[in-house]
């Protein structure tokens, strides 16, 4: 099945909002029913592919079968930029300026290889396509040429699966679901579960450098990848050939969130761990976020280690996201303070210690345990804000999110000055702001803030949203946080990225980029600027 092609996901899963949420939404925020009706898939005016002859029966040679390269209107259209709010509000206004001349299939790590060969040859640049879940312009390239996007959904096989050393060696094009239902058959986990875990490919998380919601008992999926091969344009990269190394610099790195401009990545290896029998969620309340922040500090410094360990601040507590399904609701939780949800998977020994020890810790930071039931409705619903975010936008609202990371000591300055500068620009714009954050990943020195901002749309959402991102990206690095703590760079992080990383780190990319890629053909002004 076919993500929508506008939206989010299962079209049949899709749910409008509830009266009583238009009606929160109209009196907080000011949000009014939109005027225009977003486009039709069949009803957009797509130009035809600018690829010459020559060089699609070049391509079609290379998959050996012409189905594999298509060059249909809905193909294109399914396979223009990623899933960020701008993306889908573009896409449902019809504006496909960015669409690629037509999208390949290939079906092995050679045919990638080959692929790559005739682009570089023809001067067509070439994105990779995993789930096509990319919510930083990773999918939109630099238009100074055409592109084709090279979805990898053929490539979807468990090569090979070690049970004594617990490694997997999958091929990119496996959706997070796919993979864990082959580890499950073998009686293992991955353990990755982003939000967008049911669209998200294995390519994708380790060219965006994924983390999911069970970070802290899983790892990031960084920290799982154990060796990458790698297909570019000057051959095939293999990197990663034992559980450490001491082999020299550890080229891996250079691939984790290369995101498509150093290659595409056609088998990833990663560590594995033994399918959990037990799964618990709670949820605590504190008085405040500093105070659950610094006891979510004890856990990530002291242990025990929850599996899953988030904080939603207090505006987000009061508006129910820790709790997605209840928004709305007549039960929706009204109290103060702020939720927090602790899980625990694993054997029913270990999660049983592990959450008994957590317990004290949790209640000597001033928690106050209330029960299961909260986190079991986070573990239900916590899949479902994608959906939501899509019946905002239906109902006239503007919703969208972004996010960082920073050391302990700073991350208090970090989430103040975000909020301001979020609430500052979309104020001034005339569409005063809600403003919600959660620490959802945390590490011995710091954590990630997930900030969600919900607004009226305005008269035009992307122009007005353009300025609020700008500012809050700006707050980010004046404040010492990293411009991603998982989304990634694509071309909408790009300039605060490469501010980040200094002009010596962005000629090293560069200078990397043209051995590998010296026609400039890979996925051209995503994570570094064109040369
Ligand atoms: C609603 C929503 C929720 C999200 N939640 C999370 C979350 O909880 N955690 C998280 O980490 N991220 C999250 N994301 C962001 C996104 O899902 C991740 O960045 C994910 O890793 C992208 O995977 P994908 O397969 O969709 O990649 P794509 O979007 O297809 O590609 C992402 C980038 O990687 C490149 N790429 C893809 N495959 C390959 C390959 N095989 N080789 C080389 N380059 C490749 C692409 O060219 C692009 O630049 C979310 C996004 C959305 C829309």
């Amino acid at each position: 099945m076919d993500m929508l092609w506008s939206g989010w996901g299962d079209p049949d899963k899709a749910a409008p909002l509830p009266d009583s949420v238009i009606g929160l939404l109209r009196d907080l925020l000011g949000v009014a029913p939109r005027e225009n009706e977003p486009a039709q898939l069949d009803g957009i005016a797509v130009p035809q592919s600018p690829l010459a002859d020559d060089t699609l029966r070049a391509l079609a040679e290379c998959l050996g079968d012409g189905a594999y390269v298509r060059t249909d209107a809905e193909s294109r259209i399914r396979h223009t930029r990623g899933k960020s709010t701008p993306d889908l509000l573009r896409i449902r206004a019809g504006e496909v300026d960015d669409i690629p001349a037509a999208v390949l299939l290939p079906g092995s790590h050679d045919e990638v290889l080959a692929v790559l060969r005739v682009c570089a040859e023809h001067g067509v640049a070439a994105v990779p396509f995993g789930g096509g879940t990319s919510v930083v312009g990773g999918l939109a390239p630099e238009l100074k040429r055409c592109f084709v996007a090279m979805d990898l959904r053929r490539l979807d096989g468990l090569l090979a699966l070690d049970e004594v050393s617990r490694t997997a060696t999958l091929q990119p094009g496996l959706r997070a679901p796919q993979a864990e239902a082959l580890l499950n058959e073998r009686g293992f986990t991955l353990g990755h579960f982003p939000q967008s875990y049911e669209w998200a490919s294995i390519g994708g998380f380790a060219a965006a450098r994924s983390s999911g919601q069970a970070s802290a008992g899983y790892g990031r999926f960084d920290e799982m990848v154990l060796g990458l091969t790698v297909a570019t344009p000057e051959g095939t990269w293999e990197a990663g050939r034992a559980p450490r190394s001491a082999a020299g610099p550890d080229l891996r790195q250079l691939i984790l969130g290369s995101e498509g401009a150093l290659g595409v990545i056609t088998s990833v290896t990663v560590r594995i761990r033994p399918l959990p029998t037990t799964r618990i969620y709670e949820g605590w309340r504190f008085a405040s976020f500093e105070a659950g922040a610094a006891a979510l500090r004890t856990l990530a410094q002291g242990g025990p280690q929850p599996t899953v360990l988030r904080l939603s601040d207090e505006t987000e507590t009061f508006i129910g996201l820790a709790q997605p399904d209840k928004i709305g609701s007549s039960d929706a939780p009204a109290a103060a303070g702020c939720m927090a949800i602790a899980g625990f998977e694993g054997t029913a020994e270990d999660t049983a210690d592990r959450r008994a020890r957590a317990r004290k810790v949790l209640l000597g930071c001033g928690g106050e345990y209330v029960g299961e039931e909260p986190g079991d409705r986070w573990a239900h619903g916590r899949y479902n804000a994608p959906y939501l975010r899509d019946a905002l936008l239906d109902a006239g609202a503007f919703a969208e999110t972004l996010e960082t990371a920073g050391f302990w000591s700073a991350l208090p300055a970090l989430y103040d000055a975000v909020r301001q500068a979020l609430t500052a620009a979309l104020t001034e714009g005339g569409t005063p702001p809600l403003v919600m954050c959660h620490i959802s990943h945390v590490y011995e020195n710091g954590a990630s803030l997930y900030f969600t901002v919900v607004s009226a749309q305005g008269d035009d959402p992307v122009a007005h949203w353009a300025p609020a991102k700008q500012a809050a990206n700006d707050a980010i690095l004046a404040s010492g946080g990293t411009i991603s703590h998982h989304h990634g760079v694509g071309t909408d992080h790009r300039d605060w990225y490469t501010e980040e990383i200094g002009p010596v780190g962005v000629r090293i990319l560069q200078a990397v980029k043209a051995e590998i890629d010296p026609a400039g053909v890979l996925n051209p002004g995503v994570l570094i600027p064109v040369r």
